[in-house]
């Protein structure tokens, strides 16, 4: 749930803007306060929610509305917060599905929440980096203490009344050398849909003037990687690593998002995920005063495009700084990418991590390219099984009984 699903147009919403009860060593959003300041409350009012929820389902085209709330944490609104916003939502439904997605850091859910997600058929996102050392390395409370057994709590919580949930797992320069530790730590407690998100942060030389550290993917003054960042070989190594015991064993019963998105492109069906697409652009972000910007990883004031309450959302998504961003993610990428043997899985992925000179000397080859490659050119061969199980009409599964 980190980087934006298509279908139709989406808006992530961050209704607390970066107002968070944890301080992860590495999170991207917590700074983001510094966008605002003098800024006494980052509640988005009722207004504003009231103004976005309309115009969400009505400009949709499709029949299927996703509200994607995240921050932040989103839980410190309190349950009465979605209740109204459950309330505009049948105001304003037209008649639409509407689906509601919940990225949480799951500290505060208890059972009165999980009662209330099970009844409203809420999906879960849960954020948790594998087992306890592993995951209270960075995902730390204010006080500086390890968070691990309140996902643990909020976890099982949502097993035992059922909610839906998927774990959302950054892989950071610790947790990358300990690929099948964490994959089977996850199938253990219950998990069955897996996100694997590479942390890749640029941090100033300095700290900049507004005390800004994380930078516009634009800068042009001196940058370092954040130490948190994962190297590229090694998340290629990750991956592998998992690949190679999904694809003996879990088939059909684990769902990792990149292998779905990397059949999806082997099958040349969308990969539901936009840093694996061509082209990107239609999953907006909007911030607890109705600001409107590019993506949920471009909230940096040179890509804000207008504010909810003045704008319809069309106009912004059809806007030409919009529509030159997501055309961006094909045409600024280096030769080396448009001629890659493996382009079509990995699509240059997201123009926010393309900060190296390509072999063709031209800048925008992507951070984690050497990775990408080591992964795709390995997962190639049984992807291609895969569809070509599929393109005759049986289980890809059957990809677990071949000789290795
Ligand atoms: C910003 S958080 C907001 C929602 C909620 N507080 C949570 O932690 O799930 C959304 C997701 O972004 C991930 N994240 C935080 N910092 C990141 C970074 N620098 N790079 C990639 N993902 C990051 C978090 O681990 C989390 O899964
Ligand atoms: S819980 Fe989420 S928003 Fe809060 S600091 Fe951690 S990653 Fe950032
Ligand atoms: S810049 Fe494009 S590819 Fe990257 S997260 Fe945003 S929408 Fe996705
Ligand atoms: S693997 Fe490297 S060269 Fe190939 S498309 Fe991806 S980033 Fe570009």
């Amino acid at each position: 749930m980190s980087f934006p699903e298509l279908s139709g147009f989406n808006i992530l919403a961050n209704p607390t803007g970066p107002i968070c009860n944890l301080n992860c060593t590495y999170c991207y959003y917590l700074e983001k306060e510094k966008i605002y300041p003098g800024t006494s409350s980052f509640k988005m009012t009722e207004q504003t929610l009231e103004v976005f929820t309309r115009k969400y389902i009505h400009e949709q085209p499709g029949p299927e509305v996703t509200f994607v709330w995240q921050g932040g944490e989103p839980s410190l609104l309190g349950l009465e917060y979605y209740k109204k916003a459950l309330q505009f939502q049948q105001k304003y439904g037209s008649g639409k599905r509407i689906h509601n997605s919940f990225q949480t850091n799951g500290v505060l859910l208890n059972e009165e929440w999980c009662l209330f997600f099970k009844e409203h058929d809420f999906l879960i996102g849960i954020s948790i980096d594998g087992p306890k050392e592993l995951h209270d390395k960075y995902r730390l409370d204010k006080g500086g203490h390890g968070t691990f057994s309140k996902v643990m709590a909020a976890i099982e919580l949502l097993k035992k009344h059922q909610v839906k949930f998927n774990t959302l797992t950054v892989i950071n320069n610790i947790n990358c050398d300990h690929p099948l530790e964490v994959y089977r730590f996850l199938k253990q407690i219950g998990s069955q849909y897996l996100q694997f998100i590479p942390i890749v942060e640029q941090v100033a030389e300095g700290v900049l003037p507004e005390g800004v550290v994380l930078l516009s993917p634009d800068y042009a003054g001196k940058t370092t990687l954040a130490p948190w960042s994962v190297s590229p070989l090694k998340f290629g190594k990750f991956l592998v690593a998992i690949f190679n015991e999904w694809v003996k064993k879990d088939v059909g019963r684990y769902f990792v998002q990149i292998f779905d998105a990397t059949l999806a492109n082997e099958a040349g069906v969308s990969p539901g995920i936009c840093v694996f697409s061509e082209r990107c652009g239609n999953a907006l972000a909007v911030e607890h005063n109705g600001d409107l910007y590019s993506c949920d990883h471009y909230v940096y004031p040179e890509y804000k495009l207008g504010n909810i309450h003045s704008t319809s959302l069309k106009k912004v998504l059809l806007s030409d700084e919009q529509r030159q961003f997501g055309l961006n993610k094909y045409d600024s990428l280096p030769r080396q990418c448009k001629e890659c043997d493996v382009y079509s899985y990995c699509k240059g992925e997201c123009p926010k991590n393309r900060f190296l000179v390509s072999r063709t000397n031209e800048g925008g080859l992507n951070y984690l390219c050497e990775g990408y490659k080591l992964f795709f050119r390995h997962a190639k061969p049984y992807m291609k099984y895969m569809n070509n199980e599929l393109l005759h009409q049986r289980s890809p599964a059957h990809v677990m009984n071949l000789k290795r």
